[in-house]
């Protein structure tokens, strides 16, 4: 679930390798590409962290992260 902390929408993800971790890094950076919105994250082996906001707004949370947090569910194994 994405949690609100400090004006960001944040959820980690936990894939059974490295190579999983990417896949759905791959998937969510065409989601991001797609929608013109982009996450902060970090990977280390088979975690993926994300925090979303809005950068234009003033980093605050937007309709523009809610979107993108439902698409990242739906290619989230
Ligand atoms: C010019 C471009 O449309 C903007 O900079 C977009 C790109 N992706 C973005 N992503 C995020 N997370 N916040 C933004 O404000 C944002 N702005």
């Amino acid at each position: 679930m994405w949690s609100e902390t400090d004006n960001k929408l944040y959820r980690a993800f936990t894939f059974s390798d490295f190579k999983e971790a990417f896949a759905f890094m791959t998937r969510v950076a065409d989601i991001a590409s797609r929608l013109n919105h982009h996450p902060t994250w970090t990977n280390t082996y088979n975690k993926v962290e994300i925090w979303l906001s809005t950068h234009d707004a003033g980093d605050i949370i937007t309709i523009k992260d809610r979107e993108l947090a439902k698409a990242i569910d739906t290619v989230a194994k």
